[in-house]
């Protein structure tokens, strides 16, 4: 059977190219994953290899999943079923499994996820009499896993660590960690890929008997291998060197978690005899789309020159969109998608929202809610059940009613306050046996004598901690309540202990939830702890989610790596979040990283793309001013909404300079009557205003990142600047400020105005207060002023 029908040349070199090592370089969409497919149906179909002898390795056990299901559409689903597909992880399992006894475990040894390991971790720290404070679990659990990816043992590591005092300690922690854990007959995750490398390493027989097995070998992402899987490999591929590894150097994002660039970079010195074949045609998206994806990732300087190409049209602009705040983009978000469906143009699961980190999950969440738009969350758990928005919601709860038992029971020791399961089930019983709550025999369990003097101290101090916090609840200022809710537990010192790679993403949830009391304090009537409650109780019910309906998808742009969707939206592209602050600040290599990130996500998209910046965000309750990322700036303007901008050539009157179209981060709002005089006078000089400027980003003062900022003309980024007659119905010029008049919603402001290819959409707030998007296609808008 032939499985190269319908694949380019290229391509097809790729699947038919099976004996001896291949290089598949390529950029996003050119088909590298679907090479794959094909070629192990044309393995086991045309060559009669048994699947058995294939060993398929992918990045996430979706990617496992979908390329099972892609070799069975091809040559069945029993034979697929018999192939190894799987990530690194659970191919080490499955060989742990059967030779784990050389290593010294039992073969039904169990998997430590991280509580077990932050668990076990304490311990050991605790015993060793080291102070937690200067070696908190989750910096320490970081710092061994690290050293586990690059296969670091405890012996090395404190070989390594000389006469440094921290880095002896580390080491000593990690040997007692690893003791323990064998004698726990655990592994952690890092285990699993360390462990089958000794295995190998010291079993030369294991070793043969696998590199025998596996005749082909196959690597999805090889770019994000980190130094042991690239070992294991190496190691497994060395008999028959069949090894095909398919990989983008552009799309390096887990830089952060170990994975080395260079692992692909180098195949070719790995392998001399190594087979490159670079597909460059890209299936996926527009031309628009790919243009944009070409010209970000061009800025980054370490990088193999590629240029990816295709035959599909230029497809619509893509369009780039400011608002006011993160609030108003997932407005902006919404009303898109609802727009969309209502004309039936698109479903739901078309779409997918991409952002960079997860606490920006909760304002599109919270729209999508009350715009009864269905989605689901990728990779991440919906915002209100994060572990830490449960905890802080429960300690509202509690506040609230202490008659909420579970709420109560889920925070008494969170962060922990030596209160124990003992004390905890004493009270219980007592209050159940003398009819009371659970609360009020906490607040007596001296008195009535439930408990002795000792865990009765540490129970007061919890109920007194409440009765503190309901005197703050009565004054009804639900952002003071949650400042000294966190402050007065010390909430944010709690996750920085007790969370490793996680932390910064928890705290920022926990920022994000500070932003929702300030916004709900800015827009309830009368605010109050209880309703509050009730609208997160609204927006966090979850018993409509289905895994499998037709939803909008919502996810990072890390957890988006491989897929693809129609319609793609990423917000929050602004400085400061994309690129993340840190990356800004920590060096070119973090930078380009982000840059990539960018690409991945510009590259989601088959045919339309929205990038959305805000020009404030509520960071830890406080308004941020933030402006849109140099990533945007790297586009080419001529495939964005702003292209037609240009053509309106403003001319200085004096010198007849023509000065063209403005760059994206000018924000001012003119009216006609304004622009029109602007034009005469030349517009402004901005380069004093750029120089210099102060921002403030999560509580520190900061210099603005030095972009240039042309501030070169004054038309606004949305005004409907698009000839008349190319649109596909008479439309009229609105502008930022101007007052018209509905048929039905009375009298309003115009406050921002958005171009799409088809239409022009108007948000106006109306005299009631009420805001609402509405297409000037359709509205029928009365103009009362300019
Ligand atoms: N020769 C081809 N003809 C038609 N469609 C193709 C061809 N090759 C790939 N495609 C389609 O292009 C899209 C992208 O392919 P695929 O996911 O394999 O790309 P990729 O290189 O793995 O992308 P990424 O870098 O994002 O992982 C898919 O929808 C795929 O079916
Ligand atoms: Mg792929």
């Amino acid at each position: 059977m032939d499985f190269t029908t319908g694949l380019n040349e290229m391509q097809k070199q790729a699947v038919l190219h099976t004996e001896g090592p291949l290089l598949i370089l390529a950029g996003a969409g050119s088909g590298k994953t679907r090479v794959l497919t094909h070629r192990i149906a044309h393995l086991v179909e045309n060559k009669r290899i048994s699947p058995w002898s294939i060993l398929a390795i992918t990045f996430t056990n979706k990617a496992a999943g979908e390329m099972r299901e892609r070799v069975g559409s091809l040559i069945g689903d029993e034979i697929a079923s018999q192939m190894w597909v799987s990530t690194f992880h659970s191919m080490c399992v499955r060989i742990l499994r059967r030779y784990s006894e050389r290593l010294g475990y039992d073969r039904y040894f169990t998997i430590y996820d991280t509580a077990d390991q932050k668990a076990l971790l304490k311990d050991i720290i605790k015993n060793q009499n080291i102070n937690e404070k200067n070696f908190p679990v989750g910096a320490v659990l970081g710092a061994i896993s690290s050293k586990k990816n690059e296969l670091i043992t405890p012996a090395l590591a404190k070989e390594q660590a000389g006469g440094e005092y921290r880095d002896k300690i580390l080491a000593e922690i990690y040997g007692a960690y690893q003791k323990k854990l064998k004698e726990n007959n655990a592994m952690d995750f890092d285990d699993l890929l360390m462990n089958t490398y000794e295995l190998f390493k010291l079993n030369e027989d294991v070793l043969q008997d696998y590199q025998h097995k596996f005749r082909y070998i196959l690597v999805d992402e090889y770019q994000d291998t980190n130094g042991v899987q690239y070992q294991l490999v190496q190691m497994l591929a060395r008999k028959h060197q069949n090894l095909c590894v398919v990989g983008d150097d552009d799309q390096s994002i887990y830089g952060w978690r170990g994975a080395d660039i260079r692992n692909i970079l180098d195949f070719e010195k790995d392998f001399k005899e190594a087979t490159v074949i670079k597909l460059e045609q890209n299936y996926r998206s527009t031309k628009n789309i790919l243009d944009a994806a070409n010209s970000v990732v061009a800025h980054n300087k370490g990088r193999k020159p590629k240029r990816l190409w295709t035959e599909s049209e230029a497809g619509e602009t893509i369009s780039i969109v400011e608002t006011d705040n993160e609030y108003r983009e997932a407005e902006m978000i919404a009303a898109q998608i609802v727009r969309a469906i209502e004309e039936g143009e698109r479903e739901y699961k078309d779409f997918a929202v991409l952002y960079r980190t997860n606490a920006q999950s909760r304002v599109v969440e919270e729209k999508f809610i009350t715009s009864s738009i269905p989605y689901r969350l990728l990779g991440g758990t919906r915002f209100y059940e994060r572990k830490e928005i449960k905890d802080l919601i429960s300690y509202l709860k509690v506040i609230s009613n202490p008659k909420d038992d579970v709420a109560l029971k889920r925070i008494i020791n969170v962060p922990k306050r030596g209160i124990g399961a003992a004390s905890i089930n004493a009270i219980a019983e007592y209050a159940l046996v003398q009819n009371m709550d659970f609360f009020e025999a906490a607040r007596l369990c001296k008195e009535l004598g439930i408990l002795g003097v000792g865990p009765s101290q540490k129970v007061l101090a919890f109920t007194n901690l409440i009765e503190e916090l309901q005197e703050i609840a009565n004054t009804n200022d639900i952002k003071m309540l949650l400042e000294t809710l966190i402050e007065k537990t010390e909430y944010r010192n709690h996750i920085r202990f007790t969370e490793g790679d996680t932390a910064e993403d928890r705290l920022s949830n926990i920022d994000e939830l500070f932003s929702k009391t300030v916004h709900y304090m800015a827009s309830a009537q009368e605010p109050h702890l209880g309703e509050f409650l009730e609208e997160v109780a609204l927006v966090a019910d979850i018993d409509n989610y289905d895994e499998a309906s037709n939803s909008v998808v919502l996810m990072t742009l890390h957890s988006a790596k491989g897929l693809e969707f129609p319609v793609v939206f990423m917000p929050g592209v602004e400085e400061g979040l994309f690129p993340s602050y840190m990356s800004m600040t920590e060096g070119e290599d973090k930078l380009e990283e982000e840059r990539r990130l960018c690409y991945v996500g510009i590259t989601r998209a088959r045919e339309k793309l929205f990038i959305l910046y805000a020009n404030g965000r509520t960071v830890f309750g406080r308004p941020q001013s933030s402006m849109p990322s140099r990533f945007i700036k790297e586009l080419p303007r001529e495939v964005t909404n702003l292209a037609h901008l240009d053509k309106h050539i403003l001319r200085d009157k004096q010198t007849g300079k023509a000065t063209i179209g403005q760059e994206v981060g000018e924000r001012r709002s003119f009216s006609v009557s304004e622009f029109t005089q602007l034009n005469q006078k030349r517009s402004f000089s901005s380069e004093a205003q750029d120089k210099s400027q102060k921002m403030s980003f999560q509580g520190r003062t900061i210099e603005k990142p030095t972009i240039p900022i042309h501030r070169k003309t004054a038309i606004p980024p949305f005004m409907n600047h698009k000839p008349v007659e190319n649109l596909p119905e008479p439309i009229q010029n609105f502008t930022v400020g101007e007052v018209v008049k509905h048929i039905k919603f009375g009298q309003g402001t115009i406050k921002e105005v958005m171009q799409t290819d088809k239409d022009v959409f108007v948000t106006i707030t109306f005299e009631n207060g009420e805001s609402r998007q509405l297409s000037t296609r359709f509205a029928k808008l009365q103009r009362l002023s300019y």
